[in-house]
């Protein structure tokens, strides 16, 4: 009989969490020749199993971070761990990896069959050919081309082509999967259904996953979490309606969401919150948000559109009148300007409002946020 002492022990043991950890990246950071400091005391982990994306706008050092995980680019300090053991002395052939790039990267001389099979005629994992093809035929079946096997990639169209490239990544049965904006050059369409099909596959095979993409609707969609990056910092990493429902600051608040958020100047005078449209008091907020005490001075208030509503007068914190509409499948976008700045209201498709209509509204304060002027979240 196994005593309790040693069920407390195994319970307590702190290596426990290691086991599930895949990656682990910490206080990571490069500076290229010219000086560039493309990444900066970067830290998160990827557990066993996990599908994460790298999200972040063009040149905020995603396939930099990419590149260094992957081994074909070295770090300036810090270090990458597979399984606990830093893989930063490791060649890229040797760690593990499975990798998938935007353009394909097919050998246009051979078949998909061929292609798929090639990682076991080579290198360490070489196997028999009849080997070879039976394990290809496995994974040529889970990404769907089978019917394609003997086409070569001049003749496929680009999905096809990108299907044929994960089943050649998959094909070694690596520990991590990396994707570099594996959809980018697919149209809409099949954009969204490569995406939902390379989810089901990830999760089949149960392989770590970091999938870069730009694209926000994507990385919410895919991702179990999302690390969010710009300027080579970690915005956030956090499951997908974290970075929208509770963004860390003013940049994540402003990143996701679509539409966008809207976002407006003002002047905290102890009392309300003002600019020239409105006066909205401090009470309104939900005193549980608030990070810190309030001191005077300049904030930004950010409100998801759906959070600010068409109101009765009485109610209202300020009259605006709609420039423009956009019907987006249950909901219509109201828009209006403050100047030069474009804001909007998100409402349901049957609120029978148009463009050139005066309408009030009101700020759902309590689902508010509040940025100080370095962009951090203080409500
Ligand atoms: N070899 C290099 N020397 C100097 N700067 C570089 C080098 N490679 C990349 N950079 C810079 O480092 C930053 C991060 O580049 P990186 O390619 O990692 O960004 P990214 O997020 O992948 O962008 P994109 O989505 O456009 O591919 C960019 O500002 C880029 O100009």
């Amino acid at each position: 009989m196994i005593d309790n002492h040693y069920i407390l022990w195994i319970l307590a043991d702190p290596r426990k969490g290691e086991n599930k950890r895949m990656i682990e990246v910490s206080n990571l950071n490069k500076t290229y020749e010219n000086g560039y400091e493309a990444l900066k005391n970067v830290n998160f982990s990827v557990e066993k199993g996990e599908l994460v994306c790298l999200l972040g706008p063009s040149g905020c050092g995603k396939s930099t971070l990419l590149n260094i995980i992957s081994g074909l680019l070295d770090a300036t300090s810090g270090d990458v761990k597979f399984e606990g053991k830093s893989v930063l002395d490791v060649a890229p052939e040797n760690r593990d990896i499975g990798f998938v790039f935007q353009n394909y990267a097919l050998f246009p001389h051979m078949t998909a069959e061929e292609n798929v099979m090639f990682p076991l005629t080579v290198g360490k994992n070489k196997k028999s050919k009849a080997e070879a093809r039976e394990i290809a035929q496995k994974y040529m079946e889970l990404t769907h081309i089978t019917d394609i096997a003997k086409k070569k990639p001049g003749q496929l169209s680009g999905g096809q082509q990108q299907r044929v490239a994960i089943a050649r990544a998959l094909v070694q049965q690596p520990k991590v999967l990396l994707m570099d904006e594996p959809l980018s050059n697919l149209d809409a369409r099949l954009r969204l259904q490569i995406r939902e099909e390379i989810r089901a596959l990830v999760k089949e095979v149960g392989i770590t996953t970091i999938f870069v993409t730009h694209d926000q609707e994507e990385a919410l969609s895919i991702g179990d979490r999302i690390i969010l990056l710009n300027n080579g910092v970690v915005q956030q990493a956090d499951k997908g309606q974290n970075l929208y429902l509770d963004p860390a600051n003013q940049f994540v608040a402003n990143f996701i969401g679509n539409p966008v958020i809207d976002l407006f100047d003002v002047q905290f005078d102890g009392n309300q919150f003002n600019n020239e449209h409105f006066n909205l008091l401090a009470e309104r907020l939900a005193d549980n948000k608030l990070k810190q005490k309030l001191p005077a001075g300049d904030y930004v208030i950010g409100i998801r559109p759906e959070n600010l509503q068409p109101s009765t007068a009485e109610m209202a914190d300020f009259t605006i009148k709609v420039d423009d509409i956009e019907l987006i499948g249950r909901e219509r976008i109201l828009k209006f300007y403050f100047g030069d700045m474009q804001y909007r209201s998100l409402v349901d498709i049957e609120d029978q409002i148009g463009a050139g209509n005066e309408i009030n509204l009101r700020f759902d304060m309590k689902k508010a946020f509040i940025f100080n002027k370095d962009g951090e979240r203080v409500y």
